[in-house]
Parts: structure tokens; sequence; C-alpha cells
């Protein structure tokens, strides 16, 4: 279980999602992106956007059943994108590498992309933005909502 927790809104996902289009600027132009879903789906729609890359393509690894992990299964391989040769694969994140290295062995020459990292997966992509410590959890806009909390005073025990 995470120790920490890091909580990321829509507009920081969308901000730390361009400044990853930015940086892979100079790695492409790319034949298509490969959304690994579903963490890896709208990230990969903000950079395909900004990149004008029209053709997406998926795949789907189930490796986490919430914050548990289990052996990462390949439910949907990239049917289109081949050895991966000119394509673009995004992901929310690494964290132990898992998923990325199952994503490696289909799609050896892809250019591998993720917009957060922690240090164990970090060796495994090509480019990503922000990194956060092993024992942070990240909080995506999608498993989160906003909910009242009550004030400091009432639950510091006075
Ligand atoms: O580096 P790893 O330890 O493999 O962890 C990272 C992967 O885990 C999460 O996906 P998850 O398996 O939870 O599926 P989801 O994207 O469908 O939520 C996340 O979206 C990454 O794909
Ligand atoms: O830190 C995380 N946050 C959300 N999903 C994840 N899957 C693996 N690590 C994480
Ligand atoms: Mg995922």
């Amino acid at each position: 279980m995470a120790q920490k927790y890091f909580t990321v809104g829509w507009e920081q996902l969308h901000r730390d999602s361009k400044a990853l289009a930015w940086r892979l600027m100079e790695h492409g132009p790319f034949k298509g992106v490969v959304a690994i879903t579903r963490g890896g789906m709208i990230p990969a729609t903000i950079v395909a956007r900004e990149l004008e890359c029209r053709l997406l393509e998926t795949i789907s690894v189930v490796t986490y059943h919430e914050e548990a992990m289990g052996e990462p299964q390949v439910v949907k391989p990239p049917l289109a994108a081949g050895d991966g040769e000119g394509w673009l694969v995004i992901d929310d994140l690494v964290d132990t590498g898992t998923t990325a290295r199952v994503v490696r062995g289909l799609l050896p020459r892809a250019h591998l992309a993720t917009v957060y990292a922690k240090p164990a997966g970090k060796p495994l992509v090509d480019t990503f933005i922000t990194e956060v410590s092993q024992d942070t959890w990240i909080l995506f806009p999608w498993d989160t909502e906003a909910q009242f909390i009550p004030p400091i005073a009432r639950t510091a025990g006075r």
C-alpha cells in the first residue's frame, strides 16, 4: 500500500500531457499513437491532438486491481502497430515497469512515453514528464471526486 498520495486534477493532467507532447516533438513525426488502456487513453488523446496524429491504436494490459498488483495480462494486442517502428506508445504512468515491460515485448521498436514515472519503472520508458517517489500513489481524476473534509481543528483531537 502506498504511503503518500499525489492528487492530479483534470487541468494538471492536461498541462502535463501537453508538456509531454512538447518533449515528444523532437522524436517524431510518428505513424500513430498506441494508448495503453485504460489509463493511457486520455493522455494519448491529448498528445495525439497536439502532434496532429489521427491514427490511434490500443493495447490493453491488465496489471492492477485497485492498488493490488497481479500478473499482467494482455487483453487486447496492438494489431495495427507491427513491431512498433515509427509508433508512439503512451501510458499515464510507469510504476514497477511491469506493464511497460510487456508492451516493450510486443512493440520493441516503439517510442514509449508516460506522463508520470516512479523510480523503479523510469528506466523502461523513453520519455516522461514528472517523477514521484516509489511510495507515492498517484490519484488520477477519473479515480477521484471532490468531497467534504472536516476542519483541521475538528480532527486534531482538541
Ligand atoms: O508500471 P506498472 O507497475 O505496471 O504500473 C503502471 C500501470 O498500472 C496502471 O494500469 P492498470 O493495470 O491499473 O490498468 P488501467 O490503466 O486500466 O487502470 C497504470 O495505468 C499503468 O498502466
Ligand atoms: O500510483 C498509481 N496510481 C494509479 N494507478 C497506478 N497503477 C500503478 N501505480 C499507480
Ligand atoms: Mg494502465
